[in-house]
Protein backbone atom coordinates (compact mmCIF):
# COMPACT_ATOMS: atom_id res chain seq x y z
CA UNK A 1 0.00 0.00 0.00
CA UNK A 2 1.08 3.27 -1.02
CA UNK A 3 1.92 5.72 1.94
CA UNK A 4 -0.82 8.23 0.21
CA UNK A 5 -3.19 5.58 0.52
CA UNK A 6 -2.78 4.15 3.85
CA UNK A 7 -4.96 5.14 6.37
CA UNK A 8 -3.75 5.47 9.42
CA UNK A 9 -5.88 3.90 12.88
CA UNK A 10 -5.92 6.56 14.60
CA UNK A 11 -4.95 10.20 13.78
CA UNK A 12 -5.89 13.74 15.86
CA UNK A 13 -4.73 17.29 15.06
CA UNK A 14 -5.42 20.03 18.10
CA UNK A 15 -7.77 18.07 20.22
CA UNK A 16 -8.45 18.87 23.00
CA UNK A 17 -11.37 17.83 25.44
CA UNK A 18 -12.46 20.56 28.64
CA UNK A 19 -14.14 19.06 31.96
CA UNK A 20 -15.36 21.63 34.11
CA UNK A 21 -13.09 24.61 32.43
CA UNK A 22 -10.05 22.14 32.40
CA UNK A 23 -8.15 20.90 29.63
CA UNK A 24 -8.30 17.18 30.24
CA UNK A 25 -6.73 16.50 26.88
CA UNK A 26 -4.59 19.60 25.50
CA UNK A 27 -3.70 20.00 21.86
CA UNK A 28 -2.99 16.17 21.19
CA UNK A 29 -2.15 15.37 17.54
CA UNK A 30 -0.84 12.11 16.67
CA UNK A 31 -1.05 9.48 13.76
CA UNK A 32 -0.88 6.11 14.83
CA UNK A 33 -0.27 3.64 11.93
CA UNK A 34 0.65 0.63 14.06
CA UNK A 35 -1.70 -2.69 14.40
CA UNK A 36 -1.36 -2.48 17.97
CA UNK A 37 -0.98 0.57 20.30
CA UNK A 38 -0.23 0.86 24.13
CA UNK A 39 -1.50 4.00 25.87
CA UNK A 40 0.59 4.53 28.86
CA UNK A 41 1.12 7.19 31.82
CA UNK A 42 0.10 8.25 35.30
CA UNK A 43 -3.68 8.17 37.10
CA UNK A 44 -5.45 10.86 35.82
CA UNK A 45 -3.22 11.78 32.88
CA UNK A 46 -6.26 11.62 30.49
CA UNK A 47 -5.71 7.84 28.79
CA UNK A 48 -9.23 6.72 29.12
CA UNK A 49 -10.69 9.82 27.44
CA UNK A 50 -8.27 9.70 24.47
CA UNK A 51 -9.64 6.15 24.64
CA UNK A 52 -13.36 7.11 24.87
CA UNK A 53 -12.71 10.09 22.17
CA UNK A 54 -11.73 7.53 19.84
CA UNK A 55 -14.14 5.11 20.82
CA UNK A 56 -16.86 7.70 19.77
CA UNK A 57 -17.95 8.09 23.53
CA UNK A 58 -16.45 11.19 24.15
CA UNK A 59 -16.50 14.44 22.38
CA UNK A 60 -13.53 16.57 21.40
CA UNK A 61 -14.31 20.52 21.95
CA UNK A 62 -11.61 21.21 19.47
CA UNK A 63 -9.56 19.69 17.05
CA UNK A 64 -10.01 17.03 14.73
CA UNK A 65 -9.92 12.95 15.22
CA UNK A 66 -9.93 10.18 12.81
CA UNK A 67 -10.41 6.19 13.09
CA UNK A 68 -10.12 4.20 10.22
CA UNK A 69 -10.81 7.11 8.26
CA UNK A 70 -14.28 8.07 10.14
CA UNK A 71 -14.81 11.01 12.18
CA UNK A 72 -16.59 9.33 15.40
CA UNK A 73 -18.25 12.38 16.00
CA UNK A 74 -20.42 12.35 12.93
CA UNK A 75 -20.14 9.03 11.58
CA UNK A 76 -21.12 7.18 14.91
CA UNK A 77 -23.16 4.06 13.33
CA UNK A 78 -20.33 3.32 11.13
CA UNK A 79 -17.81 3.63 13.75
CA UNK A 80 -19.86 1.36 16.07
CA UNK A 81 -19.80 -1.15 13.37
CA UNK A 82 -16.40 -1.28 12.90
CA UNK A 83 -14.61 -0.54 16.62
CA UNK A 84 -15.36 -2.48 20.17
CA UNK A 85 -14.40 -1.17 23.14
CA UNK A 86 -13.81 -3.27 26.20
CA UNK A 87 -13.12 -1.63 29.24
CA UNK A 88 -11.56 -3.06 33.17
CA UNK A 89 -14.94 -3.78 34.36
CA UNK A 90 -16.49 -6.61 32.36
CA UNK A 91 -20.03 -6.62 34.79
CA UNK A 92 -20.72 -3.45 32.86
CA UNK A 93 -20.60 -5.20 29.50
CA UNK A 94 -22.26 -8.69 30.42
CA UNK A 95 -25.73 -8.53 30.00
CA UNK A 96 -27.60 -11.87 29.48
CA UNK A 97 -28.31 -14.78 31.71
CA UNK A 98 -25.75 -17.42 29.63
CA UNK A 99 -22.73 -17.50 28.71
CA UNK A 100 -23.33 -18.46 24.82
CA UNK A 101 -26.36 -16.03 24.96
CA UNK A 102 -24.59 -12.59 26.18
CA UNK A 103 -21.80 -13.05 23.14
CA UNK A 104 -24.53 -13.94 20.49
CA UNK A 105 -26.41 -10.75 22.03
CA UNK A 106 -23.64 -9.05 21.09
CA UNK A 107 -24.29 -9.34 16.95
CA UNK A 108 -27.98 -8.38 17.85
CA UNK A 109 -27.97 -6.00 15.36
CA UNK A 110 -25.75 -7.83 12.37
CA UNK A 111 -27.95 -8.30 9.40
CA UNK A 112 -26.63 -11.89 9.79
CA UNK A 113 -28.21 -15.43 8.26
CA UNK A 114 -29.43 -17.03 11.62
CA UNK A 115 -26.75 -19.72 11.16
CA UNK A 116 -23.82 -17.60 10.87
CA UNK A 117 -24.54 -15.87 13.87
CA UNK A 118 -24.28 -19.45 15.32
CA UNK A 119 -21.04 -20.13 13.45
CA UNK A 120 -19.69 -17.21 14.62
CA UNK A 121 -20.74 -17.21 18.40
CA UNK A 122 -19.47 -21.02 18.47
CA UNK A 123 -16.18 -20.00 16.99
CA UNK A 124 -15.48 -17.45 19.00
CA UNK A 125 -16.52 -19.04 22.20
CA UNK A 126 -13.59 -21.59 20.93
CA UNK A 127 -11.11 -19.37 20.83
CA UNK A 128 -11.79 -17.67 24.26
CA UNK A 129 -11.63 -21.35 25.63
CA UNK A 130 -15.20 -20.50 26.31
CA UNK A 131 -17.38 -23.42 24.53
CA UNK A 132 -17.04 -25.62 27.87
CA UNK A 133 -18.70 -22.72 30.10
CA UNK A 134 -20.95 -21.86 27.04
CA UNK A 135 -24.43 -22.86 29.21
CA UNK A 136 -23.07 -21.57 32.61
CA UNK A 137 -24.78 -18.60 34.08
CA UNK A 138 -22.59 -15.51 33.97
CA UNK A 139 -22.81 -14.18 37.16
CA UNK A 140 -21.45 -17.46 38.14
CA UNK A 141 -18.23 -16.95 36.16
CA UNK A 142 -15.05 -15.56 37.80
CA UNK A 143 -13.50 -12.26 37.27
CA UNK A 144 -11.10 -13.55 34.82
CA UNK A 145 -13.47 -15.81 32.88
CA UNK A 146 -16.00 -12.19 32.67
CA UNK A 147 -12.74 -10.57 31.53
CA UNK A 148 -12.72 -13.29 28.57
CA UNK A 149 -16.53 -13.18 27.43
CA UNK A 150 -16.29 -9.24 27.61
CA UNK A 151 -13.25 -9.57 24.86
CA UNK A 152 -15.11 -12.79 22.99
CA UNK A 153 -18.21 -10.40 23.17
CA UNK A 154 -15.90 -7.43 21.34
CA UNK A 155 -14.56 -9.86 19.16
CA UNK A 156 -17.39 -11.82 17.54
CA UNK A 157 -18.60 -9.09 16.16
CA UNK A 158 -15.00 -8.80 13.60
CA UNK A 159 -14.21 -5.58 14.43
CA UNK A 160 -11.26 -3.64 12.52
CA UNK A 161 -10.45 -2.05 16.01
CA UNK A 162 -10.50 -3.15 19.45
CA UNK A 163 -9.96 -0.43 21.94
CA UNK A 164 -9.06 -2.42 25.37
CA UNK A 165 -8.50 0.33 28.77
CA UNK A 166 -6.86 -1.54 31.53
CA UNK A 167 -8.71 -5.50 30.54
CA UNK A 168 -5.90 -7.14 32.68
CA UNK A 169 -6.14 -4.23 35.83
CA UNK A 170 -7.91 -6.99 38.31
CA UNK A 171 -6.63 -10.27 37.10
CA UNK A 172 -4.13 -12.73 38.04
CA UNK A 173 -0.98 -13.17 36.52
CA UNK A 174 -2.05 -16.32 34.15
CA UNK A 175 -5.48 -14.72 33.74
CA UNK A 176 -3.80 -11.54 32.12
CA UNK A 177 -1.56 -13.34 30.21
CA UNK A 178 -4.27 -15.23 28.74
CA UNK A 179 -6.07 -12.10 28.32
CA UNK A 180 -3.28 -9.87 26.51
CA UNK A 181 -2.46 -13.44 24.62
CA UNK A 182 -6.03 -13.29 22.72
CA UNK A 183 -6.41 -9.41 22.60
CA UNK A 184 -2.80 -9.12 20.30
CA UNK A 185 -2.65 -12.29 19.22
CA UNK A 186 -1.76 -11.95 15.24
CA UNK A 187 -4.86 -11.21 12.69
CA UNK A 188 -6.26 -8.18 11.02
CA UNK A 189 -7.84 -6.69 14.08
CA UNK A 190 -5.94 -3.62 15.55
CA UNK A 191 -6.02 -2.94 18.99
CA UNK A 192 -5.14 0.22 20.74
CA UNK A 193 -4.93 -0.86 24.79
CA UNK A 194 -4.98 1.41 27.81
CA UNK A 195 -2.55 -0.08 30.23
CA UNK A 196 -0.64 0.19 33.81
CA UNK A 197 1.06 -3.13 33.23
CA UNK A 198 4.51 -1.78 31.17
CA UNK A 199 5.59 -5.44 29.83
CA UNK A 200 2.14 -5.70 28.29
CA UNK A 201 2.79 -2.54 26.67
CA UNK A 202 6.17 -3.81 25.52
CA UNK A 203 4.35 -6.18 23.45
CA UNK A 204 2.75 -3.61 21.54
CA UNK A 205 4.32 -2.76 18.18
CA UNK A 206 4.35 0.95 19.53
CA UNK A 207 3.44 3.27 22.53
CA UNK A 208 1.65 6.66 23.29
CA UNK A 209 2.94 8.45 26.58
CA UNK A 210 0.55 10.54 28.09
CA UNK A 211 1.34 12.99 30.74
CA UNK A 212 -1.02 16.01 32.10
CA UNK A 213 -3.31 15.78 29.28
CA UNK A 214 -0.93 16.16 26.25
CA UNK A 215 1.11 13.29 24.40
CA UNK A 216 4.61 13.49 24.93
CA UNK A 217 6.57 10.53 23.33
CA UNK A 218 4.85 8.04 20.39
CA UNK A 219 7.39 5.45 19.10
CA UNK A 220 8.59 1.88 19.73
CA UNK A 221 7.12 0.41 23.07
CA UNK A 222 10.72 0.14 24.42
CA UNK A 223 12.19 3.83 24.67
CA UNK A 224 8.45 4.96 25.44
CA UNK A 225 8.37 2.78 28.90
CA UNK A 226 11.73 4.02 29.49
CA UNK A 227 11.11 7.60 29.13
CA UNK A 228 7.85 6.66 31.47
CA UNK A 229 10.10 5.39 34.32
CA UNK A 230 12.65 8.28 33.82
CA UNK A 231 9.29 10.48 34.76
CA UNK A 232 7.99 8.62 37.27
CA UNK A 233 11.41 9.10 39.44
CA UNK A 234 11.27 12.78 38.41
N1 LIG B 1 -16.67 12.94 32.75
C1 LIG B 1 -15.74 13.62 33.40
N2 LIG B 1 -16.05 14.77 34.05
C2 LIG B 1 -15.10 15.49 34.70
N3 LIG B 1 -13.80 15.14 34.76
C3 LIG B 1 -13.44 14.01 34.15
C4 LIG B 1 -14.38 13.18 33.44
N4 LIG B 1 -13.72 12.13 32.92
C5 LIG B 1 -12.44 12.28 33.30
N5 LIG B 1 -12.27 13.40 34.03
C6 LIG B 1 -11.00 13.88 34.58
O1 LIG B 1 -10.08 13.91 33.52
C7 LIG B 1 -8.78 13.56 33.98
C8 LIG B 1 -8.25 12.42 33.13
O2 LIG B 1 -9.03 11.27 33.38
P1 LIG B 1 -8.76 9.90 32.63
O3 LIG B 1 -9.73 8.91 33.18
O4 LIG B 1 -8.77 10.14 31.18
O5 LIG B 1 -7.29 9.58 33.12
P2 LIG B 1 -6.45 8.22 33.04
O6 LIG B 1 -5.09 8.57 32.54
O7 LIG B 1 -7.20 7.19 32.30
O8 LIG B 1 -6.35 7.82 34.58
P3 LIG B 1 -6.18 6.41 35.31
O9 LIG B 1 -4.84 5.86 34.95
O10 LIG B 1 -6.23 6.81 36.76
O11 LIG B 1 -7.33 5.53 34.92
C9 LIG B 1 -8.92 13.22 35.46
O12 LIG B 1 -8.54 14.36 36.21
C10 LIG B 1 -10.39 12.95 35.62
O13 LIG B 1 -10.82 13.28 36.91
Amino acid sequence: MSASARVDTIQMDDVSVRFADTDVLRNVCCSLPARTTAVIGENGSGKSTFARLIGGLARADSGTVRVLGLDPARETAALRRRVAVVFSNPDAQIVMPTVAEDVAFSLRSEKLPRAEKTRRTQAALERFGLTALADRPTHDLSGGQKQLLALCGAFVREPDLVIADEPTAFLDARNARLIADRLLKNGSHRVLLVTHDLDLAQRCDQAVLISQGTITAVGAPGGIVKAYQELLVC
